[in-house]
């Protein structure tokens, strides 16, 4: 077979350049520089930072690293093709090993995994041999049009989404006396419609349906913001984050829950997180709550949709740079006013709290099922610094098993590690990829997580009590001491 790269998007360079050792670079980084490797170049990427579109942390997380995989996964072929090489100022010397070339820095803006040689699997990896036939397995997909979207699946959704409101509103409208079922009917209904919905909004953060970004984030904005309250804008952030250094404990937003949650022992560490930029501080009220996790998990994301309320609008008011703010700031209104109009044709406030109550309750399913996908897996790494993507990505993402009939319920989450390998692959044709993703890591003996949904569920509240137990035992022997 031809080895890589073939048929993959070249960043071109036609000029001379000089060529810098691993310590010329994390020296140069040390002095303020911000290189990132991609495909044996050298990038700084100082002026790009604040205007990048994938938004600043994402570049800072690169920063001291081979990010090529990353890169590519991330971007559209042209960003590659036409825009990167501009940003090339050497050549990488390869005169050492791994991928990443920051764990000694302490770099205030992107931490590094904590090391664990615990969770090495049974046989080692090759990382290299790995990353190798990733990338094949990309040019594969790629030369067989799996990352084209086939637009029948989306009136599918469309025609789902439908039926959904139409629920929403006739069963308080139009079908007839008003009665507590009908109020709890119409509750559902729209829960599952912004479940539904989220998955569709999902897709488009990633343009993952038309391949344009404005297009897609527009319709994400009409999807999660007029019909669900919620900025997309606020979620494209932190989920840009959560794809380029997910699960790394204070860099990953999307496992940083104090004081609710701690998914390792790693948080009573009073950790920084670098995307909140403060303290996570390991208090009082986090004893409390992360040593009942496990049995506080579903209480907890039943309330989950009024903090996505809360961070949307604290991102919309926010002083950062807020891109399609004045839409954005337009659509959570909207939701609110049909939403609002809806409830007033309810003939009491005790109805009206059933059906938010029951609406934002049953929503919790969406919760669950993201918090499922990374939950349980590992924050540390046996050798974050030759751990390739692919490596990285299947180790801290866990699949859920379903019959094809229940996809659409899933929403594409169920196949959490083909996505994080893919990021803009279609959502449809994630089932099709995963036999060959299953293949690569069982030649690799990486470790592929697949559970049913139950399981699933049993496998991330085992390892919430883990952490809950450390905790208690930490606590007891805290106060002793
Ligand atoms: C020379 C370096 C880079 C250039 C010129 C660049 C440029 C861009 C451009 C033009 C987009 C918008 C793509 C679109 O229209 O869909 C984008 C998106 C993105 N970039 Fe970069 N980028 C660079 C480096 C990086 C690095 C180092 C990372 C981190 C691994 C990164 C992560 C992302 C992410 C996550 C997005 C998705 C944004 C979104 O759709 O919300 N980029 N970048």
């Amino acid at each position: 077979m031809e080895k890589y790269p073939y048929n993959l998007p070249r960043l071109e360079v036609n000029k001379e350049l000089p060529v810098y050792t691993c310590q010329e670079f994390r020296e140069r980084i040390l002095d303020g520089e911000y290189l990132v490797i991609f495909d044996g170049y050298i990038l700084k990427l100082n002026s790009l930072i604040s205007n990048h579109p994938g938004g600043p942390l994402a570049v800072f997380h690169a920063v001291g690293k081979d990010a090529t995989d990353e890169m590519r996964a991330m971007h559209p072929d042209i960003v590659v093709s036409e825009r990167m090489h501009r940003y090339v100022v050497a050549k990488y010397a390869k005169d050492e090993k791994g991928v990443s070339f920051v764990e000694d820095l302490k770099l205030t803006f992107s931490k590094p995994t904590p090391v664990d040689s615990t969770v090495s699997s049974e046989k080692p990896i090759d990382y290299e041999a790995a990353q190798e036939d990733y990338r094949k397995l990309m040019v594969f997909l790629r030369d067989n049009k799996f990352f084209e979207c086939n637009y029948m699946h989306y009136y599918k959704e469309m025609f789902r989404l439908a039926c959904l409101a139409f629920g929403i509103f006739a069963f308080i409208l139009w079908f007839g006396k008003e009665s507590t079922l009908k109020v709890v009917l119409s509750a559902c209904c729209a829960s599952i419609f912004w479940q539904q919905a989220a998955f569709c909004a999902h897709d488009l953060g990633h343009s993952a349906v038309t391949a344009n970004r404005t297009a897609d984030t527009r319709l994400g904005i009409i999807l999660g913001g007029v019909f669900g309250g919620l900025s997309v804008g606020w979620w494209k952030k932190s989920h840009n984050v959560h794809h380029i250094v997910t699960n790394q404990p204070e860099n990953d937003p999307d496992i940083q829950h104090l004081p609710f949650f701690a998914i390792s022992p790693v948080f009573v560490n009073n950790l920084t997180s670098t995307y909140y930029e403060k303290t996570l501080v390991f208090d009082r009220a986090s004893e409390i709550f992360v040593s009942m996790q496990d049995r506080l998990y579903y209480i907890i994301l039943i309330f989950g949709r009024f903090n996505l309320y809360a961070e949307s609008w604290k991102y919309l008011l926010g002083k950062g740079y807020v891109p399609f703010r004045y839409t954005e700031f337009v659509s959570l209104p909207i939701f609110w006013m049909w939403y609002l109009w809806l409830l007033s044709h309810l003939s009491s406030w005790k109805l009206m709290l059933i059906h938010l109550l029951v609406s934002h309750g049953v929503s919790s399913i969406l919760h669950i099922q993201i918090t499922l996908s990374h939950f349980g897996m590992p924050v540390t790494s046996p050798d974050p610094k030759n751990e390739t993507f692919i490596a990285r990505q299947v180790r801290t993402s866990m699949n859920v098993d379903c019959h094809p009939l229940v996809d659409w319920f899933h929403g594409g989450l169920q196949f959490q590690i083909e996505h994080h390998l893919f990021p803009r692959l279609p959502r449809h044709n994630l089932r099709n990829v995963r036999p060959y993703v299953k293949e690569l890591c069982k030649k690799h003996n990486i470790n592929y997580i697949e559970e049913y949904f139950i399981d699933g569920n049993i496998f991330v509240l085992k390892k919430l009590r883990e952490t809950a137990d450390f905790v208690k035992l930490y606590i007891s022997s805290s106060s002793k001491s």
